[in-house]
């Protein structure tokens, strides 16, 4: 399978985060990918996902000059999933968002194909097996991202205080307190329905280290939302050229024979 990164990557290569070797070690379980649907296989003894999330583990909100993450306090298993197709319990670090310049892409995975204007990933490591984020990346089962879907429709209200505190954060480093924000309530009504498969970080250092879970259920989100998330900058307030933050998004990567499998029929 592909070891360079496709050389559609114009966007993401060309931002300064994707500077540095983009060959990567192995590359045969690399994420984003299409989801085909009807090549996915129903495997019943997936479970149903089960998240904890404590929201007065919630910390700070920040730009990191390619997405802005909100991130939680994960030194406990305070705000924790487990469940779905994973053996142990994973720790909430972050959750970010990846998203287009139009409505009509912005998303990383894709269903048969089809784009969305912008996915949630919610981040957790392996707290069974690691006793830091930084070490659990590295390894093959050291994370777990949930994946969510975002359609242009209703304000999502749960999403508004997060979309308030963005002006804030408009420039890469800039960092605020934020505090108080149940993830939860960005999850769709119906967590049963996924797909999972076994990829990458989509950013680098793009290891192999992730139980990927899709959700099959999008959220909706209003256009004036996603409006602020493109208001956000790539540069910080000392860079001349000032670029906005939109296209943060990987370019699907090859299945390479894996198997998608479904936790419906
Ligand atoms: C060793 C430090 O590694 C990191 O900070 C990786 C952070 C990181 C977390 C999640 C993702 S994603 N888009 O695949 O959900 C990409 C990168
Ligand atoms: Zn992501």
């Amino acid at each position: 399978c592909s070891k360079v990164q496709e050389a559609g990557e114009y966007n993401t290569k060309m931002h300064p985060m994707w500077q540095g070797p983009l060959v990567v070690p192995g590359g045969d379980r690399q994420s984003p990918i299409d989801i085909v649907v009807r090549k996915s296989v129903f495997d019943s003894e997936l479970k149903p996902l089960l998240t904890n999330y404590d929201p007065r583990t919630c910390q700070q909100i920040w730009n990191n000059g390619y997405s802005f993450l909100v991130e939680y306090d994960d030194t406990a298993d305070k705000s924790t999933l487990e469940g779905g197709p994973l053996q142990d319990k994973f720790r909430l670090c972050q959750f970010h968002f990846h998203w287009g310049e139009s409505n009509a892409w912005g998303s990383e995975h894709t269903l048969d194909r089809r784009l969305f204007p912008a996915e949630l990933h919610l981040v957790h490591w392996n707290s069974n097996k690691y006793s830091l984020f930084e070490e659990a990346v590295m390894e093959e089962n050291g994370l777990a991202v949930i994946g969510v879907f975002l359609k242009v429709g209703k304000r999502h209200e749960g999403l508004q205080k997060l979309v308030d505190a963005l002006p804030a954060i408009r420039h890469k480093g800039s960092v605020v307190e934020f505090t108080k924000f149940d993830p939860a309530c960005l999850l769709p009504t119906n967590t049963d329905d996924y797909w999972t498969y076994h990829g990458s970080l989509t950013t680098p250092p793009l290891t192999e280290s992730v139980t990927w879970i899709v959700m099959k259920q999008h959220i909706e989100v209003s256009h004036d939302q996603l409006a602020v998330f493109r208001s956000l900058l790539f540069t910080s307030a000392e860079e001349e050229i000032q670029r906005s933050m939109v296209n943060n998004f990987r370019v699907q990567q090859p299945l390479c024979g894996r198997t998608v499998r479904s936790s419906f029929s």
